[in-house]
């Protein structure tokens, strides 16, 4: 039979040998996709293309996939799916999408008819479906793969190439709201953040060009690739010393905004002068951290949650200046920083709320608002603006009776809108925010570092037979499972002054995650050490009892 008559389920079953599945190999939709090592990942890939495809049948829009494993090592990979609105895929899906996974070889056509019959897909609807990649080396032939899911479904897959996770999601958002948010384009993105932002920095116009100049660690990554592209667009508004472009060293080897905030280290690679303002991306550009090194050497990190509040102030400043009651919240992980949430909480008086760690958890409470600002502390995050939010600002603008200062604001405020990537935490958009509004209120580094002081911290992990023995409650800061692991970590913190500290297991990871704070590094050092040992002798740990941390 030729190709062309074929039917669709024909035409998987054929395609599917090709991207077949190893026997007995389960894996999960974590916290942001699937992520493991790459050489296990094609059938997952061709599978992703297949329900990408009936995604996009059954909202009857363009959705998006990106094949990439963020801050994990080189030879890793995974895979996002992104919703029409660009946001990540709905919960539902995430299902389905473990479902068709982790289907047998010979049980994944009943798999993928249950899906179709479960939502009452219309096979015969179009698809469309976005596709990118980051610059791993895994990472060609496994988009090759979503392509061939998606055509074996007989949907049109437009693939981008080499893009930040971002830019996929904006363009996916662009392509569904008919233009409204952009041009469904690399340079329609640039251009959009570019304008916002050279509009904001007219209202810093003495700014010297060291006050425009910024030392960026690419992680060798694509963030790193792409600022390189959009810097033409910023007419020298922001002056880039690059580091870790990827022309020599390895993604996110000892580099990148996750190594930089865990590690609480500068990364590897950047020449750093004392009091210099630098950031640093992840490996797919979703995430920022800021820091510097002081006169005497030390090391300052200013995380998400210092992001989320310097980004909140700035919005609070702006309503109040424009006369705009609108309410502005901040969505935070129980990572965030104790004296983050005091301060919002106590001295901005800023409502804050406390979800479960993952992107999607922090995305969807802060859609409850009419601002929501998200920032998870390892710098993923951003800030959503309900439409009525958006209306009033617009009308405000362009009120003739409105007065000059409410008017500045509201312009501000519309051009703020227009620099902040909505659909999900993006390096390169925050990046040009936090430059702004640095610009705007003329403030250093170590005045914004000032604002308030963090917490010592220290985040471990630990390795146990079965990550899944530990269940917790409370936004994720009490572990209900296993028996008197709680009980135990409750006696622990008790022994330090400022203290807290929690467990669960990790969605991206084969590992517990420990985080402790307290009035010292050394006390926070050596809780976050007790509670591991304890994580290690009741929930089952393997190998070697954790040593202290030095
Ligand atoms: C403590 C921490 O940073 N956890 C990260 C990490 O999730 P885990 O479930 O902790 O592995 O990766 C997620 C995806 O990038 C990110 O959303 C989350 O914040
Ligand atoms: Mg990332």
């Amino acid at each position: 039979m030729g190709d062309y008559r074929m039917t669709q389920f024909e035409k998987v079953s054929q395609r599917s040998v090709q991207h077949s599945k190893p026997a007995g190999l389960v894996l999960q939709y974590g916290t942001a996709g699937f992520r493991t090592n790459a050489k296990q990942l094609d059938h997952i890939m061709f599978r992703m293309g297949l329900l990408a495809a009936l995604r996009s049948k059954k909202t009857k829009s363009t959705i998006g996939v990106m094949v990439t494993a963020s801050h994990n090592p080189e030879e890793d990979n995974g895979v996002k799916l992104i919703d029409p609105m660009g946001e990540m895929v709905t919960p539902a899906w995430e299902e389905y999408a473990t479902l068709l996974a982790n289907a047998e070889q010979e049980g994944l056509l009943a798999a993928l008819k249950d899906v179709i019959e479960t939502e009452a897909i219309n096979m015969s609807q179009d698809v469309s479906v976005f596709i990118g990649k980051d610059t791993r080396p895994s990472s060609e032939g496994l988009s090759q793969a979503v392509l061939d899911g998606v055509s074996s479904l007989g949907g049109h897959g437009h693939d981008y190439g080499l893009v930040t996770t971002p830019q996929l999601h904006f363009m996916v958002r662009c392509q569904n709201t008919q233009g409204c948010y952009g041009t469904a384009t690399v340079d329609g993105y640039y251009q959009k953040l570019s304008k916002a932002y050279i509009q904001l920095t007219k209202h810093a116009p003495n700014r010297t060009d060291d006050q425009k100049h910024l030392l960026v660690d690419g992680a060798n990554g694509i963030g790193a690739l792409k600022l390189r592209e959009m810097e033409p667009f910023l007419q020298k508004e922001l002056q880039v010393s690059l580091f870790n472009d990827g022309s020599s060293g390895k993604l996110n080897f000892q580099c990148g905004a996750d190594y930089v905030k865990v590690q609480q280290r500068p990364p590897q690679g950047v020449q750093m002068s004392a009091g210099e303002r630098c950031c640093s991306f992840d490996g797919d550009a979703d995430r920022i951290v800021y820091y510097y090194n002081d006169s005497a050497g030390q090391f300052h990190l200013l995380d998400g949650d210092k992001i989320a509040t310097l980004i909140s102030t700035f919005l609070k400043e702006l309503l109040n200046q424009a006369g705009l009651d609108l309410q502005v919240a901040v969505v935070q992980t129980a990572y965030a920083n104790g004296s983050s949430t005091n301060y919002l909480e106590e001295t901005m008086k800023v409502t804050v709320r406390c979800v479960k760690t993952g992107v999607k958890h922090l995305h969807h409470a802060a859609q409850e608002f009419d601002i929501g600002v998200y920032f998870e502390a390892n710098g993923h995050g951003t800030v959503l603006f309900s439409k009525a939010a958006e209306e009033a600002i617009q009308q405000l603008a362009l009120d003739p009776n409105a007065n000059d200062e409410k008017k500045s604001a509201a312009r501000l405020l519309e051009n703020t809108v227009n620099l902040i990537n909505q659909t999900v935490g993006d390096a390169l958009s925050d990046m040009l925010l936090i430059e702004a509004v640095l610009a705007i209120k003329g403030l250093t580094i170590q005045q914004w570092d000032a604002i308030y002081t963090d917490l010592p911290s220290r985040q471990l992990k630990v390795k146990v037979a079965d990550r899944r023995v530990i269940d917790t409650t409370d936004a994720e800061r009490r572990a209900v499972s296993p028996a008197g692991l709680q009980e135990a970590i409750d006696a622990l913190v008790k022994k330090y002054k400022m203290s807290r500290a929690f467990v669960r297991p990790s969605g991206t990871e084969d590992v517990v995650r420990v985080y402790a704070e307290a009035d010292t590094q050394e006390n926070a050092d050596a809780l976050a050490h007790e509670v591991s040992v304890a994580v290690y002798r009741i929930a089952g740990g393997v190998g070697e009892e954790p040593k202290p941390f030095h």
